[in-house]
């Protein structure tokens, strides 16, 4: 085993200091040219091209054509195989994501008068269709099903369906398919990856065309709806994991290292940083890590010691919360968690961020599986501009606009000034005196 990355900010040059924000999504070349000729194949041979990729990449030597859509009766079968209580707890995550997504949903439309008679403003309709991934492979993702899912409901998007890999069994996760119905969505497709993303795009026999495919996946997920934003809206861009614990010297470094844990164990593309000025807290944090390995499963172990060894985690100090705060910023972290007693302190430091938990009762875990606001999260310094999933997602907007024979000269004056300028003839004479005549008719 490699010893974490242990490093003080302030003994970097500028290019080290950067190079720590770089992510694994940094560089698709590889996935991209492997993944083109799995949407040509799509694209070409439909159904018959699933069939094949569930079979080689996923294992799934059973899958037929018929067998793409999950029928009613595995959905049956499922609530059946899940515990008692994995449907309570997704029973009690999708209540939570719901009442918090229930805030976001926009009126239907709004309107107000910018000028005396003259009126403008919004009206929301859902998006037709969008295709929810839900990653399955270096573990299953229920909570992703509910995350993506609950806000289309909520915003009625009158066709939603769901993408997902298969099994070798060749089934769907049982608590996906638990969460989706009670989440309300009854349409999911046994494809993954790339092909899921292809088929999404361009529509095979057995799955319908979306217009729009939301939900993180792994890099295969992630090139393909890059190579295919020209045909399918990708929306916002969702790979690998990341995690970030800013910490002060309020807080103990046990603390800070089981929360590191957190988003490093999700594979090793993931990233995971303990940011602080503290050096009690560093040294605590990497003295606990051997104990935590202890109680964590193989895999996990793997995945979080790569990534706390590679190029994409490890424990920073900072000269000062200032100096630690400024790193957060430049790094843009998916997940942030301010651990400190104060924590309301510090956040309006923080301007970069996808999702901001507070103190040291907010651990990533209940945000991705229990409180409510999407777990769904930009990623790669996705956070600079984009936001976590949301009700907006699955809703378009158009702007309305009614100018009365009243509000009309003064709106007619003022364009057709800009009109002329512009050099727009017909522009022009819509908003001219010619108007008035034509009106007469
Ligand atoms: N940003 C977020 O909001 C968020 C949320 C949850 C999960 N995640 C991330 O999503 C990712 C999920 O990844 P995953 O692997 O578990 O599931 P996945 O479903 O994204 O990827 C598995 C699929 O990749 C394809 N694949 C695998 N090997 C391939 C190969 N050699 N060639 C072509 N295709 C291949 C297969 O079709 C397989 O079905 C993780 O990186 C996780 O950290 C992100
Ligand atoms: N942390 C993930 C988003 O990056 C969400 C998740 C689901 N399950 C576990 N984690
Ligand atoms: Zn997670």
């Amino acid at each position: 085993m490699s010893a974490p990355n242990f490093k003080r900010l302030k003994s970097l040059s500028r290019e080290e200091r950067k190079a720590l924000t770089n992510r694994s999504e940094a560089d698709l070349s590889f996935f991209l040219e492997k993944v083109a000729p799995i949407l040509e194949a799509v694209r070409t041979e439909g159904d018959e091209a699933l069939v094949r990729f569930g079979r080689t990449l996923d294992k799934a030597e059973g899958l037929t054509k018929a067998g793409l859509k999950v029928t009613q009766a595995e959905f049956d079968t499922a609530f059946a195989l899940v515990d008692d209580a994995v449907i309570e707890a997704i029973r009690f995550g999708i209540a939570n994501i719901r009442s918090f997504h229930e805030e976001q949903a926009p009126e239907p439309m709004w309107m107000k008068e910018v000028r005396p008679g003259a009126f403008a403003g919004d009206r929301f309709l859902p998006i037709n269709s969008v295709a929810l991934y839900v990653p399955r492979g270096k573990g299953s993702f229920p909570s992703v099903t509910m995350m993506t899912s609950v806000p289309g409901v909520v915003a009625k998007v009158p066709n939603l369906a769901i993408m997902t890999p298969p099994g070798p069994d060749g089934t769907v996760d049982a608590a996906t398919l638990v969460a989706a119905r009670i989440a309300g969505v009854e349409t999911v497709y046994k494809v993954g990856g790339a092909q899921a993303v292809a088929a999404a795009a361009f529509g095979t026999e057995t799955i319908r065309k979306a217009q729009k495919i939301v939900g993180p996946g792994s890099p295969w997920v992630v090139a393909a709806k890059r190579l295919l934003a020209g045909v399918i809206d990708p929306g916002l861009p969702a790979g690998p994991s990341e995690g970030m614990i800013l910490a002060d010297d309020t807080v103990s470094g046990r603390l800070a290292a089981m929360d590191l844990l957190i988003e490093a164990e999700h594979g090793p593309d993931s990233s995971a940083w303990l940011v602080t000025p503290s050096e009690r807290v560093a040294q605590e944090a990497i003295d606990t890590l051997p104990e935590l390995w202890s109680r964590m499963t193989p895999q996990r172990v793997e995945f979080s010691q790569a990534v706390l060894s590679g190029a994409s985690g490890g424990i920073l100090v900072a000269d000062s919360m200032e100096d630690a705060c400024a790193f957060v910023n430049e790094y843009a972290p998916e997940h942030l968690e301010i651990m400190s007693t104060k924590p309301f302190d510090y956040l309006g430091d923080i301007t970069e961020a996808a999702e901001i938990l507070l103190g040291t009762h907010t651990p990533v875990s209940i945000g991705n599986f229990a409180l409510g606001p999407n777990a769904v999260l930009p990623t790669s310094k996705g956070a600079q501009t984009y936001g976590p999933l949301s009700v907006s997602d699955f809703v378009r907007r158009s702007s309305i606009g009614y100018v009365t024979e009243k509000g009309y000269p003064e709106m007619a004056r003022n364009a057709k000034i800009l009109a002329d300028y512009e050099g727009f003839s017909s522009h022009a004479n819509a908003v001219s005196d010619l108007r008035l005549d034509f009106l007469k008719d």
